[in-house]
């Protein structure tokens, strides 16, 4: 075996030794572990492999690696690694996004274009302003619920409704969606390979698909989550109002032309809200305690959307009118990536790069994290600096077609975020309402003194990573501002 390993090592980028049979395991830690990747980065350079077992590890850390592998090789390096516990046990092949490129995830991938594109991805917009609206209302109106909570409210009713159609989804009601997050919930928790015994050893896997006894979590998880998913895809069908812009409308009535079942649609229309909801959030919150740390990007972004909106809220027609909106959006995601490690890829056969040799399965890990401090491609990294996305006149760059380097946080190549355009719609008009209707200020204890959360005081949340709850007060900017807030919410 040892003498196996060294043979395939030679021809993977080296990196951090470590022991026989185990490799690196031993050195992973269970949290964070995209700053240990990127530690390890600093060190071996910008490509270098870890071991876990007898499978190897590709780290990407630099933009222009990455945008080599997974965007210019894509072909090759666009399948997930084989996450048994979770992609076999849990969604028995029915989540894709942990299939291989196979027909059927092409034809998933072809219907969610079909509604999430850049074009049709517009056709939301009044929906997404709607929200936007309650949101900075609900903000206003109950400034005892958190901050945290009412931007999860936000972001899941948003993807709800794209999905599914329907109404607001109410700060102060039962929430439709709870059920779905569990079930996201404890699947998260099934990705995570030191969660899985049969990742460790997959030799194990036979064993576990014939007793029922080692599948019953998994079993009783995928019933509940298929029962589900079949609840709300059959609910989104008749409703009226929406219906001409919901993904399950546009799907099931498209279905033979993408070439996918209504049992595929099914589980691909859950898998957009899965996918879609605490990622959002997560972004919202990251953007939330930028601005408490830099109120003089928050006060540039004030400056333009008074001068351009002034007492009336920002639409989705002011946009070209406030690239530093756009701007902020982007240096978020640049500065604290909610999905530091994005999703793995693995290769699906052999390829040569830069001289070495990356086998068929290397599993390639995407460090977005490392990526985004790459001082080849951002000036002082390390700063809040939306600026670095505009001009001299301060309009927004043009996206940088070869390195994607204002998007990073959505992935790459072939399997790039499918929800990338509604989650940045989301996001802008979210910001820009947030903005222009309040000043951001940390809450101060009984001395004066502001509660701060730092800027790396984050949590681990599997997949997605967040600041810590922190507190927030949020003072109106506007005269009059919960009638605007009120219309609005009326559309
Ligand atoms: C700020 C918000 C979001 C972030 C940061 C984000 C990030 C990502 C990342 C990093 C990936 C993996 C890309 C790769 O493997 O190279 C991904 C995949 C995906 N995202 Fe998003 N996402 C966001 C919002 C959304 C939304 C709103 C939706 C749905 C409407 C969505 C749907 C998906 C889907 C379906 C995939 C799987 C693609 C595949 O495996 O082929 N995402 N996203």
């Amino acid at each position: 075996i040892r003498d196996e390993m060294r043979k395939r090592t030679s021809r993977l980028p080296p990196g951090p030794p470590g022991l026989p049979l185990l490799g690196n395991i031993l050195q992973l830690p269970s949290q964070f572990l995209y700053r240990k990747l990127t530690a390890w980065s600093d060190r071996y350079g910008p490509i270098y492999t870890f071991w876990i077992g007898s499978q190897p590890y590709l780290v990407l850390g630099s933009t222009a690696v990455s945008a080599d592998l997974l965007d210019r090789m894509s072909a090759v390096t666009s399948d997930r690694p084989p996450m048994i516990k979770p992609r076999v046990f849990y969604f028995k092949g029915m989540n894709l996004l942990l299939q291989d490129r196979t027909l059927t995830w092409r034809a998933q991938r072809r219907s969610i274009h079909a509604s999430l594109n850049i074009h049709t991805a517009t056709r939301y917009n009044s929906m997404q302003a709607q929200e936007a609206a309650y949101l900075a209302l609900s903000l206003l109106q109950h400034p005892e619920k958190p901050f945290r909570r009412q931007l999860h409210r936000f972001a899941a009713s948003v993807i709800f409704r794209a999905v599914y159609g329907g109404d607001t989804i109410q700060l102060l009601d039962v929430d439709p969606t709870k059920r779905i997050e569990e079930l996201t919930d404890e699947s998260m928790h099934a990705m995570m390979p030191q969660n899985s015994v049969v990742d460790i050893f997959p030799f194990l896997k036979p064993l576990i698909q014939r007793v029922k006894w080692f599948r019953k979590q998994a079993d009783s998880w995928f019933s509940d989550a298929e029962q589900e998913a079949k609840r709300r895809y059959d609910a989104a069908l008749p409703t009226d109002g929406w219906e001409a812009t919901t993904v399950v409308h546009d799907v099931n009535i498209n279905m033979g032309k993408y070439g996918i079942t209504k049992h595929q649609a099914m589980w691909m229309t859950m898998a957009l809200f899965m996918a879609g909801q605490e990622t959002s959030d997560t972004a919202l919150y990251i953007f939330g305690l930028a601005m408490l740390h830099h109120p003089e990007a928050a006060s540039t972004a004030q400056r333009q959307l008074d001068a351009v909106c002034g007492d009336c809220a920002p639409t989705f027609e002011d946009r070209e009118k406030l690239p530093f909106v756009d701007a902020i959006v982007k240096e978020t995601l640049r500065w604290r990536p909610g999905v530091p490690l994005s999703v793995p890829h693995r290769a699906s056969e052999e390829f040569e790069y830069r001289g070495y040799v990356i086998p068929a399965g290397t599993v390639i890990l995407d460090n977005v994290w490392s990526q985004t401090r790459d001082p080849a491609a951002y000036k002082h990294p390390e700063s809040f600096d939306p600026t670095r996305f505009l001009d001299d006149s301060g309009t927004l760059l043009p996206a940088t077609a070869d390195t994607h380097l204002d998007q990073l946080g959505f992935g790459h190549g072939r399997r790039v975020c499918a929800g990338r355009d509604f989650a940045l719609n989301t996001l802008f008009i979210a910001c820009a309402y947030m903005l222009w209707a309040f000043r951001f200020e940390w809450p101060v204890d009984e001395e004066g003194k502001e509660i701060v959360c730092g800027v790396d005081e984050f949590q681990d949340t599997s997949i997605t990573v967040s600041p810590r709850e922190f507190g927030i007060v949020l003072k109106p900017r506007k005269e009059g501002l919960e009638e605007t807030l009120l219309a609005g919410v009326k559309g």
